[in-house]
């Protein structure tokens, strides 16, 4: 008898399934980070030793530069490959227009940067992270270590001006300590439960001194596959203003849940 795979976990591996088919030999291929990006890790790694597809790939992340490396993926620098064909990455949540909240692993400044450097930007997620309003789950924003407080707090200072309905910014802390990036940054969580205007947010977020980047990704994403835990995948797909559904073998996927 095979392993159970969760139904959010069983989402989250047909979803990614369903993504690396729209990746094609000779592609540059932006690896993003995060539990959903980990299956399709693991399925691009399958079929470049099943069918022999041949890709190159940016990760976002140490963590995905390692698991990409087991899977057996051939790594480049973005640097070197200077643009991509495809970035694929999961998210903690996206509204109707497909603007993202990410960051809940800590890789939004390198994951915003392979996005926008792709002509196409696809977010594989269990259903549940769909949202009408943005803001339930936290917005992570990666700040310079350096003044760490007192950029806190001028980030505390531009929330009360936002359409926000929290103001609480925190540093996000691992073991007592401030959890640091890829980069060697700090990252603050802002607890603002609901986001009035994402666009007017991620601006004034950026011209706080201190603040990197901010996890809202706005006009990036273009393609959204979104699992369930009975096999379903939407997809919605921003370039042809379609919505379309496809049913995926959830036992396939739990078949190599077991054999992990
Ligand atoms: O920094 C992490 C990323 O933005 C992740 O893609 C995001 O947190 C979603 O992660 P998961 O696929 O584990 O839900």
């Amino acid at each position: 008898m095979s392993a159970q795979l969760s139904p959010i976990d069983a989402a989250k591996s047909i979803a990614a399934k369903f993504a690396v088919q729209f990746v094609e030999d000779g592609m540059r291929v932006g690896l993003g980070t995060g539990s959903t990006s980990a299956w399709m890790i693991r399925y691009l790694g399958e079929r470049i030793k099943d069918d022999g597809l041949d890709i190159v790939c940016v990760p976002s992340s140490q963590r995905t530069a390692e698991l990409a490396e087991g899977a057996g993926i051939r790594l480049s620098r973005l640097d070197d490959v200077k643009w991509l064909d495809v970035t694929i990455d999961g998210a903690d949540e996206y509204d109707g227009e497909l603007t993202l909240i990410k960051g809940g692993g800590g890789a939004l400044l390198q994951e915003k940067i392979i996005a926008t450097a792709s002509d196409r930007m696809i977010v594989i997620a269990d259903h549940s992270k769909e949202v009408g309003h943005l803001g339930a789950a936290p917005l992570p924003i990666e700040v310079v270590p350096f003044g760490l407080q007192t950029t806190r707090a001028m980030v505390e200072a531009v929330l009360e001006g936002m359409d926000v309905l929290g103001w609480e910014a925190a540093v996000r802390r691992v073991d007592g300590s401030p959890f640091t990036t890829d980069a060697g940054n700090h990252i603050l969580d802002l607890h603002l439960n609901r986001i009035g205007d994402p666009r007017r947010l991620a601006l004034a977020l950026n011209q706080v001194p201190g603040v990197v980047e901010n996890g809202l990704f706005i006009d990036i994403c273009d393609v959204v596959v979104a699992g369930h835990g009975d096999g379903r995948v939407e997809v919605t797909d921003l370039e042809n203003g379609t919505i379309s559904e496809a049913l995926m073998d959830v036992e396939q996927a739990s078949n190599i849940f077991a054999n992990l």
